[in-house]
């Protein structure tokens, strides 16, 4: 954003991005008048901004009524320098704003010369946009060439660590007006545009479409990649295991009802050929959905998946009391299936409703508003270290050993690892034989890491680590699944 241009010419918008989004502050005439014309004032909470165009710098003066009427307070309590477009936090009564960038005032005759601007930046957009395509085509005929000559282990397309370092440098460099997300947005398109130009990249998620699954699927891999629909889990396994498809997707945790058992058991069964790429949270909202025109009281039965149900207890009890429940292998092909039938409902994503023609009879019928799922995405290997990681591991002890399961964790400790996930699963090899799942910080590259599971594995039976991924915050607020 050029802010050095001469702005004293015309009067002014200051754009600032407030909570409620960004506001544009036109300039006060009279504080021109009445100080020099190379000066703009403007009007924010009750504190008043100057910038001046031949210092190029804003300051911030109190009491905004006396610098209207020309005799102000000279505290001056803030200095910025417009032209580098600093982003600036003011709070001042509970009002946060962030200083954005300054432009000229904008009038409807000057439609015809904005878009020619936009015409322009559009150009250098397409040709910046193909430069760093061609720069990608490069990357993978580099990574395919360190692959074949041993100085990489794959020469997988796909890379989240490498993502992660992009999008966290993307929100240092946004200053606005566009907000992150809308960057972020922008980015997953090219990135998704730039992977399939590499190599065609097919990815199996749980279907059908308008699952939770597919939604993450999508959010992560973008429009330009090929998207294959699994009838369950372990489907999406096979598929990666097989190398039918690049990546797979699988829900793995929700917040609320806990780990998503169809994904652990395939990880007991699997043979070592998938491992966990990368992790993704999703917020899940659900909803009751039916055949047109039904009312809650005509419903006789509900399909969802196991989660949707464990998501939902209290509504269900308070709403579905006597209705025939049943479980099926995800929540869109509940939506499917109660679409085929008068009197049937689905608890699943608002989504179905336009997939499926089916009504809304209820939404936000989760039990929990912050419910969250976290989703796994799978392929022959694990990415390499970023500088924040994840490791999943599953193992089983020799439940004859007192204390085994106590020795394998006092491991962690002595390596100064975090735990960040515990849980089991029966093995199904004989009864009371369990697999443990265990989530540390770090990477199984790492050094510490390394050693730990080497020291690990004398109190183990059967340790396999099953991926090491780039940590994501999983969002603050929300809810989801399946
Ligand atoms: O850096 C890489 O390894 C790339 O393949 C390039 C690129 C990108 O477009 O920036 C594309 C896909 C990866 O997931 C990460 C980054």
């Amino acid at each position: 954003m050029d802010c050095s241009k001469n702005w004293s010419k015309s009067s002014a918008l200051l754009h600032v991005l407030t909570p409620q989004g960004v506001c544009h502050l036109r300039d006060i005439p009279e504080a021109r008048r009445r100080r020099s014309p190379e000066t703009h004032l403007f009007a924010l909470s009750s504190s008043a901004w100057i910038y001046d165009n031949r210092e190029g710098e804003m300051d911030r003066r109190r009491g905004l009524r006396e610098v209207i009427a020309g005799g102000e307070d000279e505290t001056n309590i803030c200095k910025m320098t417009a032209a580098s477009c600093t982003p600036l936090l003011i709070a001042r009564n509970q009002f946060a704003a962030k200083f954005v960038g300054m432009g000229e005032e904008t009038t409807p005759s000057d439609l015809g010369h904005l878009r020619s601007r936009i015409d322009t930046l559009d150009a250098d957009l397409v040709r910046l946009l193909n430069e760093r395509a061609s720069v990608s085509v490069n990357i993978g005929l580099a990574k395919q060439k360190a692959a074949k000559t041993g100085k990489a282990a794959d020469d997988h397309i796909h890379r989240p660590s490498r993502e992660k370092q992009i999008y966290d440098r993307l929100e240092t460099l946004n200053h606005g007006p566009l907000p992150t997300p809308a960057i972020q947005a922008i980015f997953r398109e090219v990135m998704s545009a730039s992977i399939s130009l590499q190599r065609e990249t097919t990815i199996a998620f749980l279907g059908p479409r308008g699952t939770y699954t597919h939604q993450v699927a999508f959010n992560r891999f973008g429009d330009s990649v090929q998207y294959v629909a699994q009838d369950t889990i372990e489907d999406v396994f096979d598929a990666v295991e097989s190398g039918s498809v690049t990546y797979g997707v699988v829900p793995f945790e929700n917040s609320r009802f806990g780990s998503v058992q169809a994904t652990l058991d395939r990880f007991c069964t699997s043979s070592g050929g998938v491992q966990i790429r990368a992790e993704a949270y999703l917020p899940v909202q659900h909803s009751l959905l039916a055949n047109k025109g039904t009312s809650q009281s005509q419903i006789r039965r509900v399909y969802s998946h196991q989660q949707g149900f464990g998501q939902c207890q209290s509504y269900i009890s308070q709403h579905l009391r006597g209705v025939e429940r049943i479980n099926v292998s995800s929540t869109a092909h509940a939506a499917d299936l109660a679409s085929r039938e008068p009197g049937s409902a689905a608890i699943c994503s608002p989504a179905c409703a336009t997939l499926y023609g089916l009504d809304v009879v209820a939404t936000g019928i989760e039990d929990a508003k912050d419910n969250t799922t976290r989703f796994f995405i799978i392929g022959n290997t694990s990415d390499s270290p970023s500088a924040d990681d994840r490791t999943l591991l599953s193992f089983t002890v020799d439940h004859r050993q007192p204390g085994a399961l106590a020795d394998a964790l006092s491991v962690l400790k002595t390596h100064n690892i975090n735990l960040t996930k515990i849980d089991s699963r029966p093995s199904g090899q004989r009864p009371w034989h369990f697999f443990f799942f265990i989530e540390m910080t770090g990477h199984m590259h790492n050094e510490n890491v390394a050693s730990a599971i080497d020291d690990m594995k004398a109190y183990c039976l059967d340790l396999r680590i099953l991926g090491s991924y780039p940590s994501q915050r999983p969002p603050a607020e929300a809810g989801a699944i399946i």
